[in-house]
């Protein structure tokens, strides 16, 4: 961006999206071109020149885990903030993304596992009963094009959990079966067993299932059309740069 682009006063705010022409990506670039006071001023795929989204003020990243931090180091470089909605990020990327943001602290990022209103509050919920039971199990259901198991909605729930039932003191989670076939009792994340559903005609969809003595509690969350997640994209688009750094979640951007 040109000293001269920085000064102009308060055009539209100024949006590139990289994996436009993936599912999420085809639904973000209709959103900020139908939202007020932004505009798309590059949509990049693979194989496209990116230098194409330099003039951007704001970065939305739908693409895949394995280009994602390439992404996200370019943007940064580039003092360009960034929306990301890209799954994969372990403790250790995040950790690289704030080494990143350390060398320019007027930028900022929002990685966020779910941008769905509704998926960030089923997580809230989740972290809040965490404590009230002995038993939890998370089952996310994807359609079968999805790349990643399991989902970094699962896994990011999984840990939220994890940390509430340490601060409770709970023990691990009971469980006295054989896994006669492996892979039979899910995976675990931080202690907690998450199992991963595949099916044509769904979209993106989560259970915590939680059970104590004589009862049990479900959390449920169903995105059936990916329009569920632009409310919370843009919100993002439009907060992040006054977030300089890494915000992890929504969670934040909602209080
Ligand atoms: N945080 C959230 O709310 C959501 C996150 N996701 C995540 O977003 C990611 C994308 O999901 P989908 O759109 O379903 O996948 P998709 O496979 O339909 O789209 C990914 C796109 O990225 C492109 N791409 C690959 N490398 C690229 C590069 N170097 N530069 C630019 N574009 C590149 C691909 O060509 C493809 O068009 C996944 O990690 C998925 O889990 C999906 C839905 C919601
Ligand atoms: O790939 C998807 O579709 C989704 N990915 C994200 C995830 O892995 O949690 C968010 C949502 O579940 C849809």
């Amino acid at each position: 961006m040109t000293d001269e682009q920085e000064k102009t006063p308060a055009g539209p705010l100024r949006v590139g999206v990289l994996g436009a022409r993936g599912r999420m990506g085809i639904e973000v670039c209709k959103a900020v071109e139908a939202a007020d006071g932004v505009e798309l001023v590059a949509a990049m795929d693979q194989g496209d020149d990116r230098s194409a989204a330099s003039n951007a003020q704001v970065v939305v990243d739908f693409t895949t885990p394995d280009v994602v931090m390439d992404n996200l180091r370019w943007c940064i470089d580039r003092g360009i903030s960034a929306v990301v909605g890209t799954t994969g990020f372990s403790e250790q990327r995040l950790e690289q993304v704030r080494e990143w943001l350390a060398r320019k602290p007027e930028v900022g990022v929002v990685i966020a596992p779910n941008f769905g209103i509704g998926a960030v509050l089923m997580m809230q919920f989740a972290a809040r009963a965490a404590r009230h039971f002995e038993s939890v199990e998370i089952i996310e259901q994807h359609h079968p094009a999805k790349l990643d198991a399991p989902s970094g909605t699962a896994t990011h729930t999984a840990r939220q959990i994890a940390r509430a039932r340490a601060e409770a003191g709970l023990g691990p989670v009971p469980d006295a079966t054989k896994d006669e076939v492996p892979g039979a009792r899910g995976a675990e994340i931080d202690g907690v067993r998450v199992h991963a559903v595949r099916a044509t005609g769904l979209v993106a969809h989560q259970e915590v299932l939680f059970g104590a003595t004589g009862e049990t509690l479900t959390i449920r969350h169903d995105s059936y059309d990916r329009a569920s997640f632009m409310p919370g994209v843009l919100l993002a688009v439009r907060a992040v740069r006054s977030r300089p750094g890494l915000t992890v979640g929504l969670d934040a951007l909602l209080d």
